[in-house]
């Protein structure tokens, strides 16, 4: 594989209004996401406040996020506890950060080799179509893993508002994967104990600048995502997330302040391709910036992911192999367009 480099920041190229050069061109071959022949389609909801109360209202809402796993790979979770004003908060900060001065953006650059801080994504191929998104990754949690160095200080609400969502993440990640055990019904922390305790989580801020040609130009080229779950949430205004199903691409609505759960490949391997993980993309539009905040999970460097022992039988033969995860390894997946259920079915 070829070295790292890295790339402008999109929107210093954007700023001037100028076509995007070849390098951002998938010409026929998977731009030209124009919304217009995309239909809309209204993803499952889970409401996290029936998940947790009374059996029977629970027994419900298992159910139909099982069935939303195992169609579409994602759903929309609202009632999650997180008030209407925070959200907001959170959208805020994203939103603020990205408007500061490029000097001050750059404090807090990605370097070269590695994941964190703010820039591009990695370029790893001479001939690799870039995508036209600028991105802050950070580490949420554990708490001995976070770069705080990489945390802006502007907006001065930054890095509080940013723990604290990580903070509330952290429970509904956990009530998300018990739930999604037991609608398998499943032991509710199998799924917990594969990936390892704690939970590793990171935030990608995404930013997509306006772009003169969103009829060949992707924000995110056609992936899956390589982690357990991702949470996110979504630009409340600009839409541009679409899932692929039956071989058909559909819009995701905005709801305001829902997150959408996608299930990550690790999830459809312990789960034996009962959820599946969906493929989608980020489409981007000439008039407006679009901002998303992903938060994925990820496995503990070195744990065995692979079909959960309740859900293989004679009757549902294995169909992935043990994995051991290696987050190294796994960041240049996306960027090659490989997929770890495909180099883990058997
Ligand atoms: O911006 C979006 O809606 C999609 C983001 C996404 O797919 C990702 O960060 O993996
Ligand atoms: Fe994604």
């Amino acid at each position: 594989m070829g070295s790292v480099s890295m790339a402008t920041p999109v929107q210093e190229l954007a700023t001037d209004g100028q076509d995007p050069s070849e390098r951002y061109n998938y010409g026929g071959s998977g731009g030209g996401a124009l919304n217009a022949s995309v239909p809309l389609v209204e993803i499952p909801t889970v409401d996290v406040g029936s998940l947790i109360s009374s059996p029977s209202a629970a027994n419900h809402e298992l159910q139909k996020l099982s069935l939303a796993l195992s169609s579409w790979g994602c759903f929309q979770v609202v009632n999650h506890g997180m008030t209407d004003s925070f959200v907001d908060r959170v959208h805020e900060i994203s939103k603020q950060f990205f408007d500061l001065p490029k000097e001050e953006k750059h404090r807090y650059i990605r370097e070269p080799d590695s994941i964190e801080g703010y820039g591009t994504d990695m370029i790893v191929a001479e001939n690799q179509t870039l995508d036209w998104i600028d991105r802050l990754y950070l580490t949420l949690n554990p708490p001995n893993q976070v770069q705080l160095k990489f945390w802006p200080e502007k907006p001065e609400t930054f890095r509080e508002v940013l723990h604290e969502y990580s903070t509330k993440l952290q429970v509904l990640h956990d009530v998300m994967l018990k739930a999604m055990a037991k609608s398998l019904k499943l032991d509710e922390s199998v799924f917990l104990r594969m990936i390892g305790e704690p939970v590793i989580m990171s935030a990608r801020f995404n930013f997509y600048p306006p772009c003169p040609r969103p009829d060949q130009v992707l924000g995110l080229k056609p992936h899956s995502d390589g982690t357990v779950i991702t949470f996110l949430l979504q630009d409340k205004e600009v839409e541009g997330l679409q899932v692929l199903k039956d071989g058909q691409w559909f819009r995701v609505p905005v709801i305001p302040d829902a997150l959408v759960l996608n299930a990550g490949e690790h999830l459809e391997i312990m789960s034996n391709g009962e959820f599946k993980s969906p493929i989608h993309r980020a489409v981007v539009n000439s008039e407006r910036k679009r901002i998303s905040l992903a938060a994925p999970s990820i496995p503990h460097d070195g744990n065995e992911i692979e079909p959960v022992e309740g859900l293989v039988s004679e009757e549902r033969p294995r169909l992935f192999r043990k994995m051991k995860y290696n987050g190294r390894t796994h960041l240049r997946y996306y960027q090659s367009g490989r997929r770890v259920v495909d180099d883990a079915r058997i």
